[in-house]
């Protein structure tokens, strides 16, 4: 069975449930999946999985620093397996050109601190809890939804993940593992088929996530 890790970093739980919701979509496809927070992934053996999935979400206009360290002290595994990585932002729940690039020029940031060139990339929009954040973070929102043309309503929450967009990267990321895995055991066959590779494929899949607010579970 072809193993698969996720690990996240999330400030308010968003990132953690689309990791969950990620999990469940391969879980059903067959494959062996492991979701971990990154503050769990200190000894972990990432070389033991045959490929690994990080996602972050955007704090500050940076992904989280214990994610982003994570990927530091694995960088040069992660060059030699299958990988992705999703990223939360609010930049990717308003459909400009403008907040597009926002919400790339994250990942770009990303593998240009760490080096490290995810094979593929979702990029999904996240919530806007103002039920967990405090008073002065509550206004701050408010008024960067109002200037990003999203509802300031602080009453209630707002959760943008598009869970279509989210399903569709997952089934994708499985399907590009099986083949990648496919053809290491086809090449490599001496090697006990795990999915090393020599060099990152230079292809990489986008998924914009870009819409309008559901009905939050988290809703007040
Ligand atoms: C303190 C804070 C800073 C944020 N900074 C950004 C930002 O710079 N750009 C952006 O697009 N979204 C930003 N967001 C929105 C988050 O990425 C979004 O709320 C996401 O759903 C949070 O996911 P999490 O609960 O997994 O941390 C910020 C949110 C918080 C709470």
């Amino acid at each position: 069975m072809t193993s698969i890790l996720i690990v996240y970093g999330t400030g308010e739980g968003q990132t953690a449930k689309v990791a969950a919701f990620v999990e469940s979509v391969l879980a059903d496809r067959g494959f062996d999946v492991t979701t971990r927070h990154v503050f769990e992934t200190d000894d972990a053996d990432i070389e033991a999985f045959d490929a690994v999935l990080v996602g972050s979400s955007v704090n500050n206009r940076a992904h989280r620093p214990e994610v982003v360290a994570f990927v530091e002290r694995h960088r040069e595994t992660l060059a030699t397996l299958p990988t992705g990585f999703f990223q939360l932002s609010l930049a990717s729940a308003v459909s400009t050109k403008w907040a597009r690039d926002g919400a790339l020029g994250f990942v770009d940031g990303l593998t240009e601190s760490t080096g490290w060139a995810p094979d593929r990339v979702g990029l999904f929009a996240g919530a806007l809890t103002f039920s967990r954040y405090g008073r002065a973070q509550r206004t701050l929102f408010k008024l960067a939804a109002i200037v990003m043309g999203l509802d300031g309503d602080t009453t209630r929450d707002y959760e943008y993940t598009d869970w279509a967009d989210v399903e569709r990267f997952a089934v994708e990321f499985g399907e590009f593992v099986e083949r990648e895995v496919a053809e290491h055991e086809r090449s490599c066959m001496e090697c006990g088929h795990r999915a090393r590779r020599t060099g990152r494929s230079a292809v990489r899949s986008v998924a914009l996530s870009a819409r309008r607010p559901r009905a939050s579970p988290t809703g007040r």
